[in-house]
């Protein structure tokens, strides 16, 4: 009995976190660090299932980069990061598309059904949801920027019930182009802004941005983060991660949180507690 009214107790902690987020737009990126094991993969499934129970609007962005690194290795095709952004070449494009809007992508789908939401999975290049440029073609190759957001498609499958989960690959506007492979963090935060959400998490393999001693920031203001980048504090995956945060809250999303994706139910505890996990960086 007394197990019961504790239960009782944790539901309405949670309640006045669900009346504020109700029928909000949250972009959560799910990156390849967090998509470890299937113990994390189902834990996260169900958190997205019961933050879409009552009433938010979850939109996944996933990343897949250590699955695209390691079929890169077993085909013997070597493969480079600049900045935390991997140079594309044709062939590199090809494998990154087939793992991401392919295996990942359809991944998560399934999960998602088999946990009791109907998910739809898409990458940028469907319905012309995502147009990309080069970032910077002699060096990054088929590695783009996101130049447009048409957010009528995601929309239509928000409106039908349904929650979007979304490669990081954008289509581009030159016919025959083989499109363009984005960081998964960047397409998180030009898909939050343009589709007005209101936060936006990270999920990856660090407690959050850690400092020089490697102990956890908690709160970052968007000058705090540039400062770190420049000491070189933040490197690496890190970078287009606070590049991202800073690109949303820019852009009119309230907070935008990284938090550690090992973590069980660590989506829950930073949306629907109040103790919060990981780094919150605010304007
Ligand atoms: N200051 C920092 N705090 C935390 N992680 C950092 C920092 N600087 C660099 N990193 C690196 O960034 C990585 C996260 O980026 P990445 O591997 O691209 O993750 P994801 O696949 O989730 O996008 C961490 O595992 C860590 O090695
Ligand atoms: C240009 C670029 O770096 N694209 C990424 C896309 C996937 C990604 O971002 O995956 P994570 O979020 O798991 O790192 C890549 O090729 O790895």
């Amino acid at each position: 009995m007394k197990n019961n009214i504790n239960v009782v107790k944790t539901l309405l902690e949670a309640l006045p976190f669900i009346k504020k987020f109700s029928n909000e737009k949250i972009v959560i990126k799910y990156g390849g660090s967090a998509q470890t094991s299937d113990a994390l993969k189902e834990q996260f499934a169900q958190d997205i299932v019961l933050l879409h129970l009552v009433g938010m609007k979850p939109i996944i962005v996933h990343g897949g980069g250590k699955s695209i690194t390691d079929l890169l290795a077993n085909l013997g095709v070597d493969t480079t990061f600049i900045d935390g952004q991997r140079v594309t070449t044709k062939e590199v494009m090809r494998i990154a598309e087939m793992v991401l809007s392919g295996e990942i992508n359809k991944e998560i789908v399934s999960l998602l059904d088999n946990h009791g939401s109907k998910a739809i999975g898409i990458s940028g290049k469907d319905g012309g949801f995502l147009k990309g440029i080069p970032k910077d073609f002699e060096k990054f190759g088929y590695t783009g920027m996101i130049e447009h957001v048409n957010p009528e498609i995601v929309n239509n499958i928000i409106e039908d019930g349904a929650i979007p989960v979304i490669a990081p690959i954008a289509g581009s506007s030159t016919m025959g182009h083989p499109g363009f492979n984005i960081n998964a963090d960047l397409a998180a935060s030009k898909i939050a802004v343009a589709l007005k959400a209101r936060k936006v998490l990270f999920l990856t393999d660090t407690p959050g941005v850690l400092d020089k001693e490697m102990q956890l920031i908690t709160n970052l203001s968007i000058e705090k983060t540039e400062a770190l980048k420049e000491d070189g504090t933040i490197q690496g995956g890190m970078v287009p991660k606070v590049d991202a945060c800073i690109e949303a809250l820019r852009g009119g999303v309230k907070k935008a949180h990284i938090i550690d994706g090992r973590v069980e139910h660590s989506l829950l505890l930073e949306i629907l507690t109040s103790s919060g996990v990981g780094t919150c960086i605010e304007l």
